[in-house]
């Protein structure tokens, strides 16, 4: 069989594996299953984010007294996660293939040695012919620490693990050109760089879900940019995986077309790293122009009109212009210290390599 790619990450959305009473969609599962251990006995590698730990574990308890939402994510992931993952593991087990628990948090991705640890976990895994099954940590992921949803998760490692493509399974065909509700809008099957999509983005989400497809459209630029196809399709479509890989023409999906120019491993950490962000260069117009331009530029201290925050040597710092606004994010060459003292100075080592520079 003649696959389109032969390294995928593909993200299970909390609303494809959970039913309409929030119980586990244990049909779903199996059938998705059945897909992905096909396409991995046909020698496809494959990486999969799976969400639905909360949905799983909110079936099956009935909290003693009324908890807050962090009580409540924290109960039913517990429970719910155990549940997800054997289930899995019973359900590959039938197609002799082993999956790995990769249970993780936004700050395991927070240094480069975090982050290479990580790479190293699933590589590890992949090599010996194991499945990762990853999802975030939600029993220790602090509120303001914690990945916006699993779309950016998956984003992150897609990207790490240099897949060539990022399939998101949601409960909807793709990004509609409107309301999805409305009749006579249609999925928008094809989405080149640059193409602007807000006009059509709701920021309502589907019932179990946390982000919406606000975060799923920015996370497919950022990982297209880098060089992976992604595609949004509908994990309750029969043979949605097997279809996509066989007869991408003809299934229906939003797929965003990768760029061609290779982006190097740390600049890939880089650009998922802005939420690590400890402190902000702002730069003056001139530099921001410069940083915008074709050329491949640093950042001068020349350039620099404020450095915000503390900082220490090697960590990211938030790249901005003269109106606050972000410009990117990038590995700073000294500490805040330093930098305040070689502000606005000719003659300079850079503050941020362009090597470590990534622009929005
Ligand atoms: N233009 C749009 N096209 C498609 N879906 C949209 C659009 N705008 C908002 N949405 C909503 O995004 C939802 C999918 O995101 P989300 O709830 O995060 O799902 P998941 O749990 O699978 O990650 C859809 O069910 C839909 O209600
Ligand atoms: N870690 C959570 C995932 C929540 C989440 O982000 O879901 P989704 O809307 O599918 O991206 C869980 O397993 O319930």
């Amino acid at each position: 069989m003649e696959y389109q790619f032969n390294r995928i990450a593909v993200k299970i959305g909390s609303n494809v594996l959970t039913r309409k009473d929030g119980t586990l969609d244990v049909t779903r599962m199996s059938a998705l299953v059945d897909q992905v251990a096909e396409l991995h006995k046909n020698g496809v590698e494959v990486v999969l984010v799976s969400s639905g730990a909360v949905a799983s574990g909110r079936s099956e308890l009935k909290p003693a007294r009324k908890l807050d939402s962090v009580e409540q994510r924290q109960l039913f992931s517990a429970v719910g996660q155990a549940k997800l993952i054997n289930r899995y593991y019973e359900l590959f087990r039938e197609h002799g293939i082993a999956v790995g628990q990769v249970l993780t948090a936004k700050e395991s991705f927070a240094t480069r040695r975090h982050y290479l640890n990580q790479r190293s976990c699933m590589r590890v895994m992949l090599e010996n012919g194991v499945i990762p099954i990853v999802n975030e940590n939600d029993t220790v992921s602090v509120t303001e620490l914690m990945f916006t949803d699993n779309d950016e998760l998956s984003g992150l490692v897609a990207s790490m693990l240099g897949v060539q493509a990022l399939i998101i399974l949601s409960n909807i065909d793709g990004i509609y050109n409107g309301s999805p509700s409305d009749p006579g809008t249609e999925v928008i099957r094809t989405v080149e760089h640059g193409k602007d999509l807000s006009d059509y983005i709701r920021t309502e989400k589907s019932g179990f879900g946390r982000g919406g497809m606000l975060t799923k459209t920015t996370i497919a630029r950022k990982v297209a940019d880098e060089g992976i196809t992604v595609i949004i399709a509908n994990g309750r479509r029969d043979n949605i995986l097997t279809d996509l890989m066989l007869r991408p023409e003809t299934t229906v999906c939003t797929r965003f077309v990768p760029s061609d120019g290779g982006v190097s491993s740390v600049k890939k950490w880089i650009a998922h790293s802005e939420g690590f962000a400890k402190g902000e260069l702002r730069l003056n117009r001139k530099a921001a122009d410069a940083v915008r331009g074709d050329r491949a530029v640093s950042i001068l201290p020349v350039g620099v009109a404020e450095v915000k925050g503390e900082f220490e040597k090697d960590d990211i710092v938030r790249i901005t212009g003269e109106d606050g606004g972000l410009i990117g994010v990038g590995r700073v060459g000294v500490d805040s210290d330093e930098a305040r003292r070689m502000l606005g100075k000719h003659g300079q080592k850079p503050l941020v390599h362009y090597d470590y520079l990534y622009l929005e």
